[in-house]
């Protein structure tokens, strides 16, 4: 199973759920309820967010008042979904949630016995308190990625950069672990361009993007920075293992197949790296890996340098 994914959703409700009694490490203790009324309390209690992992948790741990589960998982593709929540054992039954033709996910729930036909048939009852307020939930969370991604080439935009480094900036300093960042720029972008148009230039930024993301870890972010340049935020990784990441990105961009009228499309990038050093704040970073880069075009391109 797929772990549960870091989200950027704002968590303005946390306070709303603490008056309700949903604190969100503190679910209250459950006692068995019938249908009916679990139903009223779910109906109410999934409306006070618009968090879908927060809204899972809670439909979880009330559904188990009714109907006895180990775990509960949950994938979505369009909102790239995709939560467990409890151990899975070996008999499952799953849902596939949509409203209106809307496709809204599937649902599974696991256990060690076969579900029984008229737990399924409470299951179902139940789920029909979530779709809405699911459904509301990935407007949400769909709203909240738009605003923060680039749309050619699905990276992190520069609002989510700047959120991104601040965070990890002020992380990196207070648990006193290393963090570097990469700085990249396609070579002779223009060229391809002029040559070739710039429905291929886009093509190209959305081919670059998607190499660079396969050849990192999920933890790592990649940033549209400017018009074909693209920033990597490294968390816990020092100067020396950054520069081996950027060399392998380098690689790969190398290695591009880019057919082009019947011949390949050469593509490299340049790219300076630099590490977090005491005391050093977002800007004065993005300045010395800028400047890196900056290096790594004066010395030939296709090249990576470290930072001063
Ligand atoms: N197709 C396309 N082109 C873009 C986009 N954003 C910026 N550009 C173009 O990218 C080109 C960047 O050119 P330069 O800054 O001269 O850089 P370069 O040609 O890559 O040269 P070096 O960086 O020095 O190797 C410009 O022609 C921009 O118009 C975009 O979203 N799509």
């Amino acid at each position: 199973m797929l772990p549960s994914e870091h989200t950027n959703t704002v968590d303005f409700d946390t306070a709303r759920l603490q008056r309700l009694g949903y604190a969100q490490k503190q679910l209250p203790t459950l006692q068995p309820v019938s249908l009916a009324q679990l139903r009223q309390q779910l109906s109410m209690q999934l409306q006070t967010s618009l968090d879908a992992e927060r809204i899972l948790t809670i439909f979880r741990a009330e559904s188990q008042r009714l109907v006895t589960f180990d775990s509960l998982s949950y994938v979505q593709d369009s909102t790239d979904m995709s939560l467990q929540l409890g151990e899975t054992a070996s008999h499952s039954t799953s849902y596939h949630l949509s409203h209106d033709g809307e496709q809204l996910g599937c649902l599974t729930f696991t256990r060690q016995q076969r579900f029984k036909e008229e737990e399924l048939a409470e299951l179902e009852s139940l789920i029909a308190s979530l779709v809405f307020p699911l459904r509301n939930a990935l407007l949400y969370r769909l709203a909240v990625q738009s605003s923060l991604r680039d749309p050619l080439t699905k990276t992190g935009n520069r609002l989510a950069m700047d959120q991104s480094l601040q965070r990890e900036v002020e992380l990196a300093k207070r648990n006193q672990l290393p963090l570097s960042v990469l700085m990249l720029d396609i070579d002779h972008f223009k060229q391809i361009n002029d040559n070739f148009g710039h429905h291929t230039g886009d093509e190209v930024l959305k081919a670059v993007a998607a190499t660079i993301k396969s050849q990192l870890r999920n933890v790592d972010m990649v940033f549209r920075y400017g018009g074909e340049e693209f920033l990597v935020l490294l968390s816990g990784t020092c100067s020396e293992a950054a520069a081996m990441v950027g060399e392998r990105l380098r690689h790969a961009v190398v290695s591009m197949q880019m057919p082009m009228h019947c011949q390949q499309l050469g593509l490299s990038i340049s790219l300076g790296c630099a590490a977090l050093q005491l005391g050093e704040n977002t800007s004065s970073l993005l300045g010395r890996v800028d400047s890196a880069l900056y290096d790594a075009k004066r010395a030939g391109r296709n090249r990576l340098r470290m930072a001063g």
